[in-house]
């Protein structure tokens, strides 16, 4: 038994801090970008996917970021109110940035990339005085994603974030996020990935994310190395994802959970650990413990990667209770 002891009774049980874009997901699949003429509109961005994957599921969540001021932006924070998302906090950029685009590529379930369009995005531009301490301080979690460390002022708005969170007793997730192509070199990427790891309670990354952060630090890849490191600062649980070989979460307490499959139709690979991280985190708030939480997780992985989009299929709480009743469970 592993639970997680968030703050009782905050206006707010989540925020998620960072980019809002767009994905425009390939409609003719299992063919090359070249090949595609017609895309599908969704809002995407990581923390966006999780702040609407855990609003779907129930929890009251809000958003911290920055959207163009055009029909994009627009109709990104016309869909988070829809489902239900305080968009209170979102600001307006006035100097003519753009949203970012993610247009994805579907060659075959095994063989998916995103194309990127990220040149002068609003999201980047989120400044520190427009991250609210009254704000965070309603909630009872915050995520911070890696990307939003990309760039400044972005930056300097994460570890603003991070030192309210820390002020209040606001339990912090860090969703690595790893997007290369946002990123000018390793060594700063690195640098910074490992600043803000040290203020956060709960980690979640796939082993290559790990890998890059540990770059400079002349270590073999291990998974419980890699979670040992965060124990000496606030970090409560490590979890370090594998794809279709599932994940594993350690704990500080010395304790630790390998997270199995379920068996599902794949469409395509993106979105997984968007949908895993959103239901992980809202079966962690509805005081489920850790090894119950990631299996919350892998069962809307599955859902998410039979779907075409992540955002719009992530699922409701009905629905993941039957999917995971329903459904057969790889343990590897
Ligand atoms: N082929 C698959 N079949 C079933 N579940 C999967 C598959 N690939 C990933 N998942 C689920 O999604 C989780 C996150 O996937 P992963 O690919 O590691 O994350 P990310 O999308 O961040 O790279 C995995 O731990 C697993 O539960
Ligand atoms: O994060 C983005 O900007 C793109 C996402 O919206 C996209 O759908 C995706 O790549 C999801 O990533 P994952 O969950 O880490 O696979």
């Amino acid at each position: 038994m592993n639970t997680i002891q968030f703050p009782a009774e905050r206006q707010l049980d989540f925020i998620s801090l960072g980019r809002l874009c767009i994905d425009l997901n390939a409609n003719e699949i299992n063919r090359p970008m070249e090949q595609t003429r017609t895309f599908t509109k969704y809002v995407g961005g990581s923390p966006a996917n999780i702040a609407i994957g855990v609003a779907r599921l129930g929890l009251k969540s809000g958003f911290i970021g920055k959207i163009a001021d055009d029909q994009m932006g627009r109709f990104i924070k016309q869909y988070l109110e829809e489902q239900g998302i305080d968009a209170t906090q979102l600001t307006v950029d006035h100097t003519g940035a753009v949203t970012g685009l993610a247009f994805t590529e579907i060659k075959s379930p095994e063989d998916c990339s995103i194309l990127m369009y990220r040149d002068n995005v609003a999201d980047l531009l989120l400044r520190p005085e427009e991250v609210s301490e009254d704000y965070i301080k309603k909630a009872k979690a915050l995520l911070i994603s890696g990307t939003a460390l990309a760039a400044s002022p972005s930056r300097e708005a994460v570890f603003v974030a991070l030192s309210y969170a820390r002020k209040h007793g606001v339990f912090v997730f860090f969703d690595l996020d790893y997007r290369p192509y946002t990123w000018k070199d390793t060594s700063e990427t690195a640098v910074y990935y490992k600043l803000a790891a040290q203020y956060c309670d709960f980690i979640i990354g796939t082993r290559e994310e790990f890998d890059m952060m540990e770059s400079f630090d002349g270590q073999q890849a291990d998974d419980k190395l890699t979670a040992q490191t965060w124990f000496d600062h606030y970090a409560q649980v490590v979890i370090i994802k594998h794809g279709g070989a599932g994940s594993i979460a350690y704990t500080k307490e010395g304790q630790s959970f390998k997270g199995g499959i379920f068996k599902t139709k794949v469409l395509k690979t993106f979105g997984a650990g968007d949908s895993y991280a959103s239901a992980m985190i809202y079966a962690l708030m509805q005081g489920y413990d850790v090894a119950t939480a990631m299996d919350y997780g892998s069962a809307s992985a599955a859902i998410v990667i039979s779907s075409h989009s992540c955002s719009e299929a992530m699922p409701t709480a009905e629905e993941l209770r039957t999917f995971m009743e329903t459904t057969e469970r790889i343990q590897l």
